[in-house]
């Protein structure tokens, strides 16, 4: 397995196919600095070229989750162009930021599910994170903020595009222009996350048994599930189903499909190939 400045890949038993992507600057409370930005994708290519992953809970390790982005990184991202020239200066800084925001989009483009598992601060840049993962769990003593305007920043890796479809246009509009904190109760209340567990220790048992119980489902069902979940974000309804159509049309009659009609028809556990 590689190695990366700031962040660990664990698995826990080794037959397991869910691996643990855990955040892992813990004294600096996780706060994406320009490493991360070059770690987080690769370390995604990579475990979604393994086939021995099926799903990937991502968490923090430490106090919190995520505390945004690294503040002592701003003014790195933000120099001017060796010309000193406006024009060349705001166009280095316009790649920065594709390239921080594609670093974000890493998750989309892995095909296999992705899990936030939250606790403590997940603030900022964190929830640009957690809003591309394909489900989110925190535990009670999690909470949130769009913190950017706080810091005169618009929020440019993804949260304006991402939260409203999460949680509804009103509310991404309220946290973001307040960037008020919000607990871990309101988000499961919002639909941000998905249920909130008593403890970190919880969280991760929890998280790791449901991660455990969709690793256990057909790689080609789950993989298509979010691809085309994804995908029909974009679509009309009718664009949708013609899209379904034609994946299935080419993915339905599968391995898969015999293994869990027999298993099901013979009161067994199915056992799929990895992807
Ligand atoms: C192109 C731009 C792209 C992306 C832009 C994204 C924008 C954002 O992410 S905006 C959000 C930025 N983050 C913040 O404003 C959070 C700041 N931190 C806090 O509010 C608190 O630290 C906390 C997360 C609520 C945790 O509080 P607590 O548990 O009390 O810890 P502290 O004592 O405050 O912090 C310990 C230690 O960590 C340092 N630190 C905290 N956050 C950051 C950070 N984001 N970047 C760098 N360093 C951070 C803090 O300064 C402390 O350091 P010491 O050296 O121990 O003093």
């Amino acid at each position: 397995m590689e190695s990366y400045k700031t962040l660990e890949i664990i698995q826990k038993t080794p037959d397991s196919s869910v691996f643990h992507l855990i955040l892992n600057r813990p004294s600096q409370l996780n706060a994406l600095s320009l490493d991360f930005f070059v770690d987080f994708p690769k370390a995604l290519s990579s475990l979604d070229q393994n086939p021995d992953v099926a799903v990937i809970v991502l968490s923090g390790a430490g106090k919190h989750f995520c505390s945004g982005i690294d503040i002592n990184s701003l003014s790195t991202i933000s120099e001017r162009s060796e010309s000193g020239d406006r024009g060349r200066s705001s166009e280095l800084l316009r790649r920065r930021i594709k390239s921080m925001q594609a670093a974000i989009t890493a998750v989309e483009q892995c095909r296999k599910p992705v899990i936030a598992a939250i606790h403590g601060a997940c603030i900022g840049g964190g929830i640009d994170l957690i809003t591309a993962c394909d489900i989110r769990y925190c535990s009670e003593d999690a909470f949130f903020s769009i913190k950017e305007v706080d810091l005169a920043i618009v929020a440019d890796l993804g949260t304006l595009q991402r939260l409203p479809s999460i949680v509804g246009h009103a509310n991404a509009m309220e946290l973001a222009l307040t960037a008020r904190r919000f607990s871990g109760r309101e988000a499961k209340d919002l639909g941000l996350v998905s249920q909130v567990f008593g403890s970190k220790s919880e969280l991760d048992k929890d998280v790791t048994t449901i991660a455990e119980g969709i690793a256990a489902k057909s790689p080609l069902a789950v993989t298509g599930t979010k691809a085309v979940l994804l995908r029909s974000r974009e679509m009309s309804l009718e664009e949708g189903l013609d899209y379904v159509a034609t994946w299935n049309s080419a993915m339905l009659i599968s391995d898969d499909l015999i293994e869990a009609v027999s298993a099901h028809m013979t009161k067994r556990q199915p056992r799929f190939a990895k992807l």
